[in-house]
């Protein structure tokens, strides 16, 4: 991305922001809430449009309808998966639709295979609806994973998911890095990948504010902009997230 600036609700909330992401570089995104990550990951895949700047992948021009089939993409839980009754392994299957294939391949090998790498293979044939936020959060990383993309890109996908599968997952992502994937990977707190991260970049305000060793980068203080933050408990309690 180079110069890089998005709008939302006519405010702008990422601003003139340059990154390159080499192949095979594993590159965390990190910053107090709202400070523009989700943004950043969906103006570089062309969910959002820039207002300015461009934005490239595999140097090609990004742009909405980019054909997305070298990218995996786990967005954050509150936009994923709705309350559509498809299982497991349906979901999968639908990581593998493109422009040029639009039947559910869920018989593919290669759904089984990515279920099994998040250890969901037992759960395959539940409809997502009926999974605890953890469970769909591994069905929607397996998704991802289904046409094994050259460049992950993950939006906090530890949340929600016990210390066990935090470690299941980061394994994963380290075999993937070793043999060359791209990954991009939104994170609160390093966790369990901390060993592995070479590279941070720290958002604030929505301007790139580090981008360098994990262990130079600044502290991160309390979140802005969403008001949840700040909520009384009893109010986030009343929030019901995916109605069912
Ligand atoms: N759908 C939306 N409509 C309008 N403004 C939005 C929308 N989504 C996010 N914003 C605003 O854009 C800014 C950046 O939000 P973004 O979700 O990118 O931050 P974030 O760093 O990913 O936050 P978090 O850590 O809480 O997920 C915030 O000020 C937020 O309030």
């Amino acid at each position: 991305m180079s110069g890089a600036s998005v709008a939302r609700a006519g405010q702008r909330v990422l601003h003139d922001v340059d990154l390159r992401i080499d192949s095979g570089e594993l590159v965390a995104l990190l910053g107090a809430n709202g400070s523009g990550k989700s943004t950043l990951l969906r103006a570089a895949v062309g969910v959002l449009p820039l207002e300015t700047g461009c934005a490239h992948l595999f140097g090609q021009p990004v742009h909405r309808g980019s054909s997305h089939e070298r990218v995996g993409y786990v967005p954050q839980e509150s936009s994923e998966a709705g309350s559509i009754p498809a299982t497991a392994r349906e979901t999968v299957a639908s990581g593998l639709l493109s422009a040029r294939s639009w039947w559910p391949r869920s018989r593919d090998p290669r759904v089984m295979d990515a279920l099994d790498a998040v250890g969901m293979a037992d759960l395959a044939g539940r409809p997502i609806t009926r999974m605890s936020g953890g469970q769909r959060r591994r069905v929607m990383i397996a998704r991802a994973l289904v046409r094994a993309p050259r460049l992950l890109v993950l939006d906090e996908p530890f949340s929600g998911v016990d210390v066990p599968t935090q470690e299941l997952i980061a394994g994963l992502f380290r075999e993937l890095s070793a043999a060359g994937t791209t990954i991009l990977v939104v994170l609160h707190e390093t966790g369990p990948l901390a060993g592995d991260i070479r590279r941070a970049v720290v958002l604030d305000h929505g301007r790139v504010v580090h981008d360098g060793a994990e262990q130079d980068r600044p502290r991160l203080h309390p979140g802005h902009g969403h008001p949840e933050d700040a909520a009384p408990l009893d109010e986030c309690l009343g929030q019901e997230i995916h109605p069912l």
